[in-house]
């Protein structure tokens, strides 16, 4: 695997939908379902509603016993009791007679239709006055009208929102069956990194890669396991690898992606399993020595120790695994010239300013190495391999960084 083959980001695409991540699957209380992605279709054990029960507070009637009522015509029904919430009623509902009802209430056999508490008078305790009339099911919450017995309601794979929550509840479900969380190995690469915390002597730089991808991952709704520095000794690499590999369903690296005497990732992954390195080597810029490779159905990514591509290497690669389509893009007009080398796929951190002609884009200083301009920036301009750069005025593409109002953007 020469690491001068370079892929392009459509390549690689391809590559990374083939990939399986073996999900484990677990039982979980719908209490703490939310965001989980359900691992079974989930069937109606009963209908919703689940009786016939009344929508508004009134009478429950059969509905030709009331044809024709009027204000000046009302028609006189027997009242024969009434319906408690959370009650069965006692007995049926028998022609020309009318029982109380509340809102939910069931409804008696023999109600096809409730008339509203202020289109009646009472007039006895054992009588009341309608005075209007009502179509059959009018003021109705129908047997299974909303959700069928038996019916598919959330297919496999959906993700657990609070309507769909609320919807397992009302079907009595208790716990359903989810995917497990992705666990994610993070281990970062390097003799200079320390810590933070820890005292950086001169020549050490903080491992920032560590805490980012920690989050980064959290974000995608994976579970970080991480596995701290791993010193530049192929050994020492290969056994932390081999380990993080069987313990996680996804593992990344940072650093040692390239072709220094000391960048070991490439042979580590090809030293522990099959099929290995797939991809060394990506046409953009930051990150192109980026490594992606699997040992089964594990995928491993090799992302540059900079901390500019190894975070944008995540955006665009890792990413697309653990949480697809998380992406937001914008188009503004670039504010300068922003010259590109082709042939590589090129991110340039910008800031984006709303004006009344639209969305204007400034290009902000960068190196693959920078970390503090990925704070100032609103999002990164995307410059297709295809182009060699903008000029003042032109249209570009931004994927605005994460977490930012893009409702600024509209
Ligand atoms: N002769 C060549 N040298 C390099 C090439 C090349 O093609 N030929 N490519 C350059 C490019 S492009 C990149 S990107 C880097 C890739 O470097 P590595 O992935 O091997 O990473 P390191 O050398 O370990 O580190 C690069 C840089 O990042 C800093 N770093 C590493 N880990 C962390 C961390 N966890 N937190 C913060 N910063 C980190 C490290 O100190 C270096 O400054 O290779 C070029 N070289
Ligand atoms: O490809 Mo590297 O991440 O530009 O320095």
């Amino acid at each position: 695997m020469g690491y001068l083959t370079v892929k392009t980001v459509e390549e690689v695409n391809g590559i990374l939908a083939n990939f399986r991540i073996k999900r484990q699957v677990e039982k979980v209380k719908i209490f703490e379902g939310l965001n989980r992605e359900l691992a079974e279709d989930v069937y109606a054990p009963i209908s919703l509603p689940p009786f016939n029960r009344s929508a508004v507070d009134g009478y429950c009637v059969n509905w030709e016993d009331v044809a024709g009522a009027s204000e000046s015509l009302p028609i006189f029904l027997k009242v024969v009791g009434n319906i408690e919430m959370g009650q069965k009623p006692k007995g049926q509902l028998e022609r020309e007679q009318a029982m109380v009802v509340a809102t939910g209430s069931m409804l008696p056999e023999g109600a096809n239709a409730v008339v509203m508490v202020e289109e009646t008078e009472r007039l006895a305790e054992d009588e009341v006055a309608i005075y209007s009339s009502v179509a059959c099911y009018e003021n109705v919450l129908v047997e299974g009208e909303d959700v069928k017995k038996g019916e598919l309601v959330l297919a496999k794979g959906t993700k657990l929102t609070p309507e769909n929550i609320s919807l397992l509840a009302a079907l009595g479900i208790t716990e359903v069956e989810v995917f497990q969380k992705i666990q994610v190995g993070i281990l970062s690469t390097g003799d200079e990194l320390v810590e933070v915390g820890e005292e950086a002597k001169l020549g050490q730089i903080y491992n920032s890669n560590g805490p980012g991808l920690i989050a980064a991952v959290s974000s995608c709704g994976a579970i970080p396991r991480y596995y701290g520095i791993i010193e530049d000794d192929f050994n020492v690499l290969k056994e932390s690898l081999e380990k993080a590999v069987k313990e996680c369903q996804l593992v990344i690296l940072t650093g040692g992606t390239s072709i220094g005497t000391k960048d070991y990732v490439v042979k580590a992954i090809d030293g522990i399993g099959k099929p290995g390195v797939l991809v060394h080597g990506i046409a953009i810029k930051p990150g192109k020595p980026t490594i992606i490779g699997a040992i089964d159905s594990t995928p491993i990514f090799g992302l540059s120790g900079n901390p500019f591509s190894a975070l944008l290497g995540f955006r665009l690669f890792v990413q697309k695994l653990l949480a697809p389509s998380k992406e937001i893009f914008v188009k503004g007009k670039v504010a300068r010239n922003i010259p590109s080398t082709g042939g590589r796929q090129d991110y340039i951190p910008v800031t984006i300013v709303k004006k009344e002609d639209g969305l204007w884009l400034n290009p902000l200083f960068s190196k693959s190495n920078s970390i503090g301009v990925l704070s100032k920036m609103d999002g990164l301009l995307v410059i297709e391999a295809a182009s060699e750069g903008l000029e003042a005025g032109q249209i570009g593409k931004v994927m605005l960084k994460e977490g930012i109002n893009d409702d600024l953007f509209k």
